[in-house]
């Protein structure tokens, strides 16, 4: 079979030409090309309302824990991270609605919790506070009728499609509750589920109870009287848009179009030990960055990137730190789609097709089309001097 070039006509923009090189190709090599362009014809509808059910319900669990955080719904995990009743119960409210919403499709997720700790002896009250919270929120949703889960049940739900993801078939990404520092805080957090297929992020989903509906650029404080909570959508493709918790219709969002570094200002980690402050200010410095960082927590940096509020995030993690997908899958999908570009600090876009971790060279960075060449000049050069010094 001689082809040189095959064109399709689809409802998407990105699939009009697949070349291919040789003269000589034959059936299967254009039936490998079809399958390679197949994430971008796919539609994904069932899995992004799903997905962005289950977003939705596990924020509501999310928010009535972190208004009432107990001293007891706080422990320590074995690398001494913190992890909440709310991390757990967001979980098991995930998989559970995925499952329900979409049983005709096999279960496969690489999410941050599991219930080994939850199974010890002396974890039987907080997994009972995190069944009734389940059980509460499922039944203020009403979708499932009077469904009551047993502790059993929840456990069960929090490992279910338990898997390690990888470059083949279709996955979910979970992070129940990512930024949990701040979640304790009283700060921002996100719940941030993505969907790979074919190790590629097709759709992302980020909600995000407590960021403000105004933007946050540079005077990013906190504020009773805000109006606070959105939820982030972007599918492969189709654009990203952000829904206000308070019911009004979604709004298509874009990063901001600003081409003067001077005038961008920076999103970085609130946590000092996930993201070197030192690098970052070396590298906003060359930038003539005037405004100070803003510093948030979570995804939500993602969220409010590509809604324009500042224009660049920098996650410079201490050396010997190994990123997980779950804490950028569903930000990155989030910022593209929305016009923006994600990348290590060599400028390669980051492969979510390797498993749990992210394989990357030293940090993340985020900004939009026209202001990464700088940037990626200014991070080579901070990159350079600190290992001069
Ligand atoms: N030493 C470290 N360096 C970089 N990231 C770290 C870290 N320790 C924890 N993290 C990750 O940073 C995430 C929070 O990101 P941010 O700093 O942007 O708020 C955490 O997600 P969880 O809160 O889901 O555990 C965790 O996965
Ligand atoms: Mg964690
Ligand atoms: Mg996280
Ligand atoms: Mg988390």
């Amino acid at each position: 079979m001689n082809i040189n070039c095959l064109r399709i006509v689809t409802p998407y923009p990105q699939v009009k030409l697949i070349s291919l090189k040789s003269r000589t190709h034959n059936f299967s090599s254009l039936v490998l090309s079809l399958k390679l362009s197949s994430s971008v014809v796919m539609s994904y509808d069932k899995e992004f309302t799903a997905a962005k059910k289950a977003a939705s319900i596990a924020a509501r669990l999310c928010q009535k824990v972190q208004k009432a955080l107990l001293q007891s719904d706080v422990q320590s995990k074995l690398d001494r991270s913190p992890v909440t009743v709310a991390d757990y119960g967001s979980q098991a409210l995930v998989n559970f609605v995925l499952e329900r919403e979409l049983p005709s499709e096999p279960f496969s997720i690489v999410a941050e919790e599991d219930s080994k700790d939850l199974r010890k002896d002396g974890a039987q009250d907080t997994l009972q506070r995190i069944t009734d919270l389940v059980n509460d929120t499922l039944s203020i949703d009403g979708s499932y009728g009077s469904i009551t889960l047993s502790t059993e049940d929840v456990l069960k739900a929090i490992d279910s499609g338990k898997s390690e993801g990888g470059s083949h078939g279709r996955h979910w990404v979970l992070d129940p509750i990512d930024g949990t520092k701040g979640f304790v805080r009283g700060d921002q957090y996100a719940i941030a589920l993505a969907l790979l297929d074919e190790g590629k992020v097709v759709l992302g989903v980020l909600a995000c109870p407590n960021l403000p509906l105004a933007s946050i650029s540079s005077d990013y404080q906190h504020s009773a009287d805000r109006e606070v909570g959105c939820l982030f959508f972007a599918k492969i493709g189709a654009g990203t848009y952000m829904q206000p918790h308070n019911g009004s219709s979604p709004v298509k969002v874009q990063v901001t179009a600003i081409e003067n570094s001077e005038e961008a200002s920076f999103f970085e980690s609130y946590e000092k030990a996930h993201s070197m402050h030192n690098i970052t200010s070396s590298i906003a410095k060359k930038l003539g960055v005037k405004a100070p960082p803003v510093r948030i927590d979570s995804q939500a940096k993602y969220g409010a990137l590509s809604r324009g509020d500042g224009a660049i995030y920098l996650r410079f993690p201490h050396k010997g730190y190994r990123e997980k997908i779950w804490d950028h899958a569903a930000g990155c999908i989030v910022v593209t789609e929305a016009g923006g570009v994600v990348s290590d600090a060599s400028g390669n876009p980051l492969d979510f097709s390797k498993g749990k971790y992210l394989d990357l060279d030293i940090g993340i960075i985020v900004t939009n089309q026209k202001l990464m060449p700088a940037l990626l000049k200014a991070v080579k050069e901070s990159l350079e001097e600190k290992a001069s010094s």
